[in-house]
């Protein structure tokens, strides 16, 4: 389990000092994947080079199982850092050696014998599905299959915590989904803490267990991904969701945001609510996937406007709610060109 506490980390320059990182709090439990994101200069890199003990941090505690890393001195550092295994988004494997002399260098740190060093070694690139290019050089493999040679790198010496930071970005969807199955198996075969610090959703949605928005140097909100994706008034929940334009509603049609808020929502919900308002309803927009084996969706339709007012109800019933629109789509437009005196954002979401 990784614990951190009132992780704080100011800069000093020009004679002022910058608050980047701002008393965080996160627990990541043994076998769980939880992520941090966070738009550009929110303060990610500095939190994974805190946890990764690259940098200091100003106060606050970064806990391994118990253990607080950041007390140790110089000399312990070295010990502490190998709780931790690393995976950065440039893999930085060494050019002249091979994937299995990469894999070995932190074995080779702590002077292993050749023969266990050679089993381990053996045995990593197994874990990863590479044990067929041992001796293959970096400029060999591809851009995911350099990334697993520095995962199996980053479990050399057995960490309880992997930390990955941005360890996707730059890799094509077919390779980063790769590469998520992987952490994703190495969690459970391993019970690995594993920290993703990401910029991308898709890889939050695809993986994640728990998600903390990083803001400034706080979190800002977080929670499980699923009740996150439920929850009709998160922004980060809408934010995870893929970006979708909706197309316009029909004349005398408002368009609503509706958000799949329980896990029960029947497939034919649309007929079913066209049936209950005794109106028609037309699907503009929707996004429906499996999330950790819940069914998530979000969808946008149009109702003619008089049957607004009636829709609440039974989408409540349908285990659907209003979702606040988010700024700037049509949606929202739409909205707010219905009820000027309503801002749309501050529709109440169904229970
Ligand atoms: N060594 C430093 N000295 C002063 N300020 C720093 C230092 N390192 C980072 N910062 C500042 O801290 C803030 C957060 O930077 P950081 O690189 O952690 O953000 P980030 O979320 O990783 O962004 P990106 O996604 O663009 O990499 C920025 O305003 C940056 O200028």
């Amino acid at each position: 389990m990784i614990r951190i506490h009132q992780l704080t980390k100011t800069f000093a320059r020009a004679g002022r000092t910058t608050t980047v990182l701002d008393r965080l709090d996160l627990v990541v439990e043994r076998g769980e994947i939880a992520a941090v994101v966070g738009a550009s200069g929110a303060g990610k890199s500095t939190l994974a080079a805190a946890i990764a003990l690259l940098e200091r941090p100003t106060s606050g505690s970064v806990e391994v199982d118990g253990v607080d890393l950041t007390r140790a001195d110089e000399t312990g550092l070295r010990d502490a850092r190998r709780r931790i295994g690393t995976v950065f988004q440039t893999d930085g494997l060494f050019s002249r050696r091979t994937a299995a002399q990469n894999v070995a260098l932190p074995l080779e740190y702590l002077g292993v014998t050749k023969a266990d060093k050679e089993r381990r070694v053996a045995e990593l690139l197994d874990r990863v599905g590479l044990g067929d290019r041992a001796a293959a050089y970096p400029h060999e493999l591809s851009g995911g299959q350099r990334q697993r040679v520095g995962i199996a790198r980053a479990l050399a010496l057995r960490p309880r915590v992997l930390l990955a930071d941005e360890a996707t970005s730059g890799l094509d969807p077919d390779s980063t989904t790769s590469i998520l199955r992987l952490l994703s198996t190495l969690r459970d075969e391993l019970d690995l803490s594993v920290l993703l610090i990401t910029h991308e959703m898709d890889v939050v949605r695809q993986v994640a267990d728990t998600v903390a928005r990083l803001e400034h140097g706080r979190f800002t909100e977080s929670g499980h991904v699923v009740d996150l994706l439920q929850d009709p008034g998160s922004r980060l929940g809408r934010d995870l969701q893929p970006p979708r334009a909706a197309a316009a509603p029909a004349t005398g049609d408002t368009a609503l945001e509706l958000v799949y808020a329980s896990a029960t929502v029947p497939g034919d919900w649309p007929a079913r609510l066209g049936a209950e308002l005794g109106a028609p309803v037309s699907l503009l927009a929707a996004t429906i996937e499996v999330v950790d084996g819940t069914t998530i969706g979000r969808a946008t339709i149009g109702v003619p406007v008089a049957a607004r007012s009636r829709a609440q109800e039974s989408l409540g019933r349908l285990g659907l709610a209003l979702a606040s629109p988010s700024p700037g789509t049509e949606a929202a437009a739409q909205a707010a060109a219905d009820e000027p005196a309503t801002p749309a954002t501050t529709l109440e979401p169904v229970a």
